[in-house]
């Protein structure tokens, strides 16, 4: 860690995300001369590449704007690069490697051919235009087209990245390089996509939800969940729990959080998430005017009575602070969506006070998971139906939710998530690093 931290100096996220994945699997290593010798530790920090680029656009007033694009293509051990983009203020170059480095595991976790990589720019689209959403999005593509291909890296969506600019962004590919094919996810149905994918990171939390709950004698139906952000992945996450008979009393933005009491549960107010995401405005509190519910405005949804929380929003929005909140209002089950949304203190609280929590690379594997799907129905030329697609989302975190359990399950019983997620998406990634050679 000394060795790392001195190398990737003001990189706390990356840090962060290292030490707790080393911590996991120190002692697999430690005990397996194979990694030892083949360095697999020191191999697996360093990215292979990264590609850091300018992004020059117009705004509406006709000024020319200045942003930085990145693209780090982590490991490709076990498949392309895979991973998705990230359009949002905070970005750095720390916090694209941390989320790339998280994609890895995941990724590996899914059972999938895909290997770990992450992009994004700071540029802001908060109060952008459409125009200059796609003539931003245009410039980025002219930058990134020459580093990725169906079979090289394969970007997708994530936070200030959905449908829209994943449209945008491959349009600019064709006509960079005449060729319709696989190399983004998150594609629009007419032109490549795959059913269920948009849904696919929120039904797929509640589906490995539910499989800690049955792990543990629980079910779904009847809980009350706090979700956070109002984003792609809590609009799934809200709309799945209905579908499993839960109770979603909270979303929340950057502004504060909605406690809606009567429960986050008709169509129109789901719907009305999708409306609030694409204002560009990012703010929540329109949806309490709208519907007669309650805005708590500057706080976060931990501070409500509830049985299962899910982060759904950006990297450590729930402290220790807040851990302690929940605990002492009684919740039994963290479900980290957001990546590495929980700080480490707090997932440190989780787990001595055997609180169940379930790491963000292990519960938001569906999205990457139905983009793998993408790719092999791309590559095949056909498309599946919903019904198709969703029963191999659920069937793929199932198998995650045993590959957690195997790893993980602590002589006290007590299923430690972090610990199985990083040693099962560990494995199978240093073996193919011993097999490929250095
Ligand atoms: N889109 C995908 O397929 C996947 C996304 N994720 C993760 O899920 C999380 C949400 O992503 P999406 O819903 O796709 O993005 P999104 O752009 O649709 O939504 C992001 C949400 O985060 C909130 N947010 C942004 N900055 C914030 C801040 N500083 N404080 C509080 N809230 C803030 C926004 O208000 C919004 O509700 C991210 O952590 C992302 O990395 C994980 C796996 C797959
Ligand atoms: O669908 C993908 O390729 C990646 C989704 C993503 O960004 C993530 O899993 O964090």
């Amino acid at each position: 860690m000394k060795d790392l931290e001195a190398r990737n100096p003001a990189q706390p996220e990356f840090i962060q995300a290292s030490r707790e994945v080393i911590e996991s699997i120190i002692d697999v290593v430690n005990s397996n001369p194979k990694y030892l010798e083949n360095k697999i530790l020191e191999r697996i920090t360093e990215p292979n590449l990264i590609h850091e680029f300018k992004v020059e656009w117009e705004n509406d007033k006709h000024e020319i704007m200045v942003n930085k694009g990145y693209r780090i293509q982590f490991n490709n051990a076990i498949g392309p690069y895979k991973g998705g983009l990230r359009f949002h203020r905070a970005v750095t170059l720390g916090t694209l490697k941390f989320l790339g480095f998280e994609q890895i595991f995941k990724n590996s976790l899914t059972g999938l051919p895909m290997g770990g990589g992450k992009g994004g720019s700071d540029f802001d689209p908060r109060g952008k235009s459409d125009a200059e959403i796609l003539r931003f999005c245009r410039s980025f593509m002219t930058s990134l087209f020459k580093y990725i291909g169906p079979e090289i890296d394969v970007p997708a969506g994530d936070i200030g990245v959905g449908g829209r600019e994943i449209g945008y962004l491959f349009g600019q590919y064709k006509r960079l390089t005449q060729q319709h094919e696989g190399v983004l996810t998150g594609k629009g149905l007419n032109w490549g996509g795959s059913l269920v994918r948009p849904e696919a990171t929120g039904f797929g939390t509640m589906y490995f939800a539910n499989e800690v709950l049955h792990a543990h004698g629980d079910d779904i139906k009847g809980k009350t969940i706090a979700i956070s952000g109002f984003g792609n992945v809590a609009f799934g996450a809200v709309l799945k729990a209905k579908q499993l008979g839960a109770k979603v009393v909270t979303i929340s933005g950057p502004d504060g959080y909605i406690y809606d009491e009567n429960g986050i549960n008709t169509d129109e107010k789901i719907n009305y998430m999708l409306e609030l995401r694409a204002s560009n405005n990012d703010v929540v509190a329109p949806f309490a005017e709208k519907f007669g519910a309650k805005f708590i405005p500057g706080k976060k949804p931990w501070e409500v009575p509830v049985d299962m929380a899910f982060p759904c929003a950006i990297q450590n929005e729930l402290n220790a602070e807040d851990a302690a909140t929940l605990h002492k209002n009684g919740v039994k089950y963290v479900i980290e969506t957001s990546n590495m949304g929980c700080t480490a203190d707090a997932v440190q609280y989780f787990i001595k006070n055997r609180i169940v929590f379930a790491p963000g690379k292990a519960a938001n594997a569906g999205g990457v998971a139905v983009s793998g799907l993408e790719m092999s129905q791309n590559s095949m030329k056909l498309n599946w139906t919903a019904e198709e697609v969703d029963a191999k989302l659920k069937n793929i975190m199932t198998n995650i939710h045993a590959s957690c359990v195997k790893e993980g399950k602590e002589s006290d019983g007590y299923i430690n998530y972090v610990k199985g997620a990083n040693i099962a998406g560990f494995k199978k990634v240093a073996d193919a690093m011993v097999d490929l050679g250095y």
